[in-house]
């Protein structure tokens, strides 16, 4: 909760985009942020993730269900350690389908892009770090196969949230402020948008929080049979330095 004089209200970012404030309470953003610690510890932990043109990405990250590198999927830590990713917890799948629930309710009109959340088995997590300097390049999450709703929750500083359209990585795009609790879910037309992180606010996350900096969890569906490791894109153009 900030200090508004009235509470932030779920918006639409594009058809099948929502963005709902406060989703989560100050407690389960803690759960939250000490299994993101966890999670960043060796093997497979978070790294620096480096890209073919010889970028280095500021946000740093880790996986757990599947590892993503640029870009592709992979059962282990192919561009780092070599360790096999951490395993995606049931429990955070179904915060996925719950989150979905959440956004459909948010903002009349949206449901239909969705589907029924009951049937989406969130197997991917990517979890980014950002310190006060990093961000993200506008990109799409165009790496899996399903077609189910990207959940994206924001724990930490505040930062700026660039939301796009599918077609360029240009405007039109809308600006909205993610805080501690956030909650962003992009489906249907908006599944493929463009979107990014332009800014991170330094020393705003909220102190009984116990976190410097900023963390994402962002919530996919992967499409990918158990054995059939997914090829690389090669879509070099989405370089989300
Ligand atoms: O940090 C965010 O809010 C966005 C992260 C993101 O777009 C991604 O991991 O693909
Ligand atoms: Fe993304």
């Amino acid at each position: 909760m900030g200090d508004e004089l009235f509470p932030r209200e779920a918006a639409a970012l594009g058809p099948g985009a929502v963005h709902v404030p406060d989703w989560l309470g100050i407690a389960e953003q803690r759960e939250l942020v000490e299994a993101c610690r966890g999670w960043a510890r060796p093997p497979a932990g978070l790294r620096v993730v480096r890209t073919p043109g010889g970028g280095t990405m500021t946000a740093r990250q880790v996986g757990l269900g599947w590892h993503w590198f640029p870009y592709g999927y992979a059962r282990s830590v192919v561009d780092g350690d070599g360790a096999p990713v951490k395993p995606m917890p049931p429990w955070l799948a179904e915060l996925g389908r719950r989150a979905v629930g959440a956004a459909r309710s948010a903002v009349a009109g949206n449901g239909d892009a969705y589907g029924d959340e009951h049937a989406y088995d969130y197997d991917i997590a990517l979890i980014n770090f950002y310190d006060g300097d990093a961000r993200m390049g506008m990109h799409r999450d165009s790496d899996e196969k399903s077609g189910a709703p990207v959940v994206s929750l924001s724990l930490g500083d505040t930062c700026v949230f660039r939301f796009g359209n599918p077609h360029t990585r240009t405007k039109p795009y809308t600006d909205v402020e993610l805080r501690s609790g956030d909650l962003v879910v992009f489906g249907g037309a908006s599944r493929l948008a463009y979107h990014g992180v332009p800014r991170v606010h330094p020393g705003t996350a909220p102190r009984d929080l116990g976190l410097t900096g900023r963390l994402n969890i962002t919530l996919r569906v992967s499409g990918f049979t158990d054995d059939g490791a997914p090829g690389a894109s090669g879509v070099v153009e989405d370089e989300p330095q």
